[in-house]
């Protein structure tokens, strides 16, 4: 942003400060014939004290509201005098516009002022090449995610470095999560990120085809699923799907007992089955889940019997085959590895979240990956619900504390932030929020987002699909965004409700004939049955 020279008189003069003004907030009347919108920037020029030394500075502010008033026509003029005003055409309708700062760039950081903007100040509608320079980053650390909601001329890109603590995309259903969570992947694929998605929905198996689903647009994208799954879509209509599976001989004594639910203070139910798998391990390494239970059946010791109750748990979880997949698999730099978990119960997704999870964090923790792992975990709440543990929970939990240490990050996805556990959530540093109605959800954000004022929460439920409003360290001011189009095609797309209703339609019409079909030719055979 320029430090002010007299440039400013080719720039838009709309209004003058008046009334009381703050270091964060001021109102200025609006110049007659000038119609900002609200949510729109302005600049007013101001002096700050930098390193010492007076400086003038822009200071960039958005309207929050713009309040239209008649001098004459006060609220309780009765109808008779308002009346009159309007034939006499001496109404004088005025606008009053409140701004709040957003602050001053400085050698590419954003300051907030310490003096307040003076009434009488001349207010400026901010150029575009102002708000370019505020919401772009080099070349190699931006992510573009869309356009400004007022001026669509201005790109928005978000820094990957603010990544490192966490990021949170939550909206109610329907109002754009998983596309913008699609343009993110496509952004962070663009950077050479490694990827993996956790996906319930499978909203992200196309992330590879362009929109139509005709041309490969990302290469190095690979769709994962359990053996017995059959998943939202079809293996034709995905492409390309490969199996996630597990060898149970390859688990650990923990990892069973973590998975069956066995406490750690049953030392004799542990004991038990160690001793079991201790004898199978010997007679074979390809013991299977049905081996550990019939050990454990045909056993005399009757903690064995105990322990089986908890290990037939296992029979449920369905991910166990012949070998495990290795985390490599996930692993590779500028890649998407998606896991499909659409048609899967809450345990069984739960148990692979875990597992892929805990492996990842390990392989960068122990330094055995090299490169920053971004992990987005569509529908949160059913990992990380507040109140209530999951096995994914424990290790989430851990990343969302320590992830950055060893570059792992998370991009939540929830439509219930309410729902989600609240340490995780206040972890997330920055936040893509979009539309949201529901007061209980807006005070599950406002209490995670230090960042989200009162101001921010009453747009929301004004935003339009597909618009963003994003605070945090992904950004250098918090921004109103029209999430771009996608170069990738949706899985989770709402479906088209005519389209749809007229095959109905058409399919009831064929039904209806192919059953007048078979009544005739019946009639038929039973006309030639009587002639005879
Ligand atoms: N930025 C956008 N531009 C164009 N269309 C969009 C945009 N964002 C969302 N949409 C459309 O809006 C619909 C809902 O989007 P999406 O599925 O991403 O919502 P969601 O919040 O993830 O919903 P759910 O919670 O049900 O998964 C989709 O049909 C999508 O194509």
């Amino acid at each position: 942003m320029p430090e002010i020279t007299e440039e400013l008189g080719s720039f838009e003069k709309i209004g003058v400060v008046t009334g009381e003004s703050t270091h964060v907030e001021f109102y200025f009347a609006v110049e007659d014939e000038k119609m900002p919108q609200v949510w729109d920037y302005v600049v007013v020029p101001s002096n700050e004290l930098i390193d010492g030394e007076e400086k003038r500075v822009l200071v960039l502010g958005q309207i929050t509201s713009i309040i239209a008033y008649s001098p004459g026509l006060t609220e309780y003029v009765p109808y008779s005098v308002a009346e009159k005003l309007k034939e006499a055409e001496i109404i004088e309708p005025r606008n009053l516009a409140k701004v709040k700062i957003l602050g001053f760039l400085h050698n590419g950081t954003v300051l907030m002022p310490r003096r307040t903007i003076y009434p009488g100040t001349y207010v400026y509608l901010a150029p575009d090449d102002i708000l370019t320079e505020v919401y772009s980053y080099p070349e190699e650390e931006g992510l573009y995610i869309g356009n400004l909601i007022t001026r669509p001329s201005v790109k928005v890109n978000l820094t990957i470095r603010g990544f490192r603590r966490h990021l949170a995309i939550l909206a109610q259903t329907g109002a754009g999560k998983s596309y913008t969570a699609g343009v993110l992947l496509e952004e962070l694929y663009k950077k050479g990120a490694t990827v993996i998605v956790l996906d319930p929905h499978a909203d992200y198996v196309f992330i590879s085809k362009d929109p139509e689903g005709k041309k490969k647009v990302l290469k190095r994208v690979r769709v994962f699923r359990t053996l017995e799954s059959t998943g939202r879509y079809t293996k034709e209509e995905i492409g390309h799907v490969e199996t996630f599976e597990i060898k149970f001989a390859d688990l650990s004594l923990e990892e069973i007992f973590t998975i069956a639910g066995i406490n750690e203070n049953w030392t004799n139910i542990m004991k038990a089955i160690e001793d079991a798998l201790e004898r199978l391990k010997n007679s074979s390494k390809n013991y299977t889940l049905d081996d550990l239970i019939t050990a454990l059946q045909t056993s005399d010791n009757n903690n064995a019997l105990r322990a089986l109750t908890y290990i037939k748990r296992l029979k449920k979880l369905k991910v166990f085959g012949d070998s495990t997949t290795p985390i490599g698999e996930f692993l590779q730099p500028q890649s998407i590895a998606v896991m499909d978990l659409s048609g899967l119960n809450d345990n069984v997704a739960d148990y692979i979240a875990y597992k892929i999870l805990s492996e990842a964090y390990n392989q960068r923790e122990s330094g055995k990956y090299e490169y920053p792992i971004f992990i987005l975990i569509e529908e949160a709440h059913r990992f990380i619900p507040k109140n209530q543990n999951t096995l994914s929970k424990r290790i989430v939990k851990k990343i969302a504390a320590e992830g950055r240490k060893f570059g792992v990050f998370l991009i939540l996805v929830t439509q219930r932030p309410q729902k989600i556990d609240s340490d995780v959530l206040s972890q997330c540093n920055s936040q893509i929020i979009m539309r949201m109605t529901n007061p209980e959800d807006q005070k599950a954000v406002r209490m995670s987002a230090e960042q989200v004022s009162e101001d921010l929460l009453r747009d929301l439920p004004g935003l339009n699909v597909g618009e963003a409003i994003i605070v945090g360290e992904v950004t250098k001011m918090p921004v109103m965004v029209k999430i771009r189009k996608r170069m990738t095609k949706e899985g989770g797309a709402d479906i088209d409700i005519v389209a749809k209703l007229r095959e109905a339609m058409k399919a009831a019409e064929e039904y209806e004939k192919n059953l007048d079909n078979v009544i005739r030719e019946e009639l038929e055979k039973i006309k030639s049955i009587v002639e005879v």
